[in-house]
């Protein structure tokens, strides 16, 4: 049973950094960027890790960034180093500009900006850590055209993950969050070791240990018109080594710290 709490007054004036990792994104980049600003969300900010992307993402940004000033803020990257480190020094970078609440979605508008209103309001009136933009709880879509292969592959490694590390969140490989600041405080981001998509479950997974309250909330999962997927056979590798590599962490943690361990259980 989630609590429910009042909510802050006005609350879409709340501090909200919108964190997106980029690599060859500069078709889908402006048109992200102009859905995000027109959100009836005033203290909305981005913040745009980019892998020194060649297709020139990293100049689109920027050029974004000089036409909202005080808006965007644009952090260049000296190569591909992966989703998971990406996020790791975005989020670690919004966490110091201040911000309160920290969200984080894909740049090929997979993620339909529109829903962010509904989850940080959903956030704010629930003493949640985290709340999930869900695929995969009742009302959660997946587009039609979304390929088979990775409707298959996002399946399985739901159920894989949940079988390894039995965390209670339907779409465990989920990217579109907004966090707490003190959440991700309390995980710690030099813990993370994920330099991929596997960031994604390492982060509910330590939030869960840690007893943080996470919530999930339906959105409709777009496919990208625009680019491909970076999905590689290095980062599903990642992918299916991580569960692993989290169990054994968490064993020794919990023997460190037996509160942990039983509170988190
Ligand atoms: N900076 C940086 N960004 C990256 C890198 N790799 C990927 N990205 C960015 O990370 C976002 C997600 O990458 P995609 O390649 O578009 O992901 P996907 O295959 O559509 O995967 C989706 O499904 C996964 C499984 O459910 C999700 O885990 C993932 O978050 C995403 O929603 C995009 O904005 C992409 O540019 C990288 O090495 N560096």
């Amino acid at each position: 049973m989630i609590e429910p709490v009042r909510l802050p007054s006005p609350w879409c004036d709340e501090p909200l950094t919108v964190v997106v990792p980029t690599y060859n994104e500069a078709g889908n980049l402006p048109r992200l960027v102009e859905r995000l600003l027109a959100l009836p969300l005033p203290g909305l900010s981005i913040l745009i890790a980019d892998d020194n992307s060649p297709d020139g993402t990293g100049e689109v940004a920027e050029k974004l960034a000089t036409e909202h000033p005080g808006r965007i803020r644009v952090v260049h990257r000296p190569g591909k180093e992966g989703l998971g480190r990406a996020y790791v020094d975005g989020i670690g970078k919004a966490l110091e500009d201040g911000a309160k609440y920290v969200a984080q979605m894909d740049a090929d508008l997979s993620h339909p900006p529109e829903a962010l209103p509904g989850m940080l309001g959903a956030l704010l009136s629930t003493h949640a850590g985290v709340v999930i933009g869900s695929r995969y709880v009742p009302g959660g879509q997946l587009d039609d055209a979304w390929p088979m292969y990775r409707r298959v592959l996002s399946g399985w490694a739901n159920l894989y993950v949940h079988t390894l590390l039995q965390v209670r969140i339907r779409d465990l490989t989920a990217g579109f969050k907004i966090w707490r600041a003190d959440a991700l405080r309390a995980i710690g981001l030099d813990r993370v070791q994920s330099n991929g998509y596997s960031f994604q479950v390492e982060m509910h997974f330590l939030a869960t240990k840690l007893g943080q309250t996470i919530i999930e909330v339906p959105i409709r999962f777009e496919e990208r018109t625009d680019g491909v997927s970076k999905m590689t056979t290095a980062t599903k590798v990642e992918s299916a080594m991580m569960p692993f590599k989290l169990r054994l962490r968490h064993r020794k943690i919990a023997r460190n710290q037996p509160q942990l361990g039983k509170a988190a259980d």
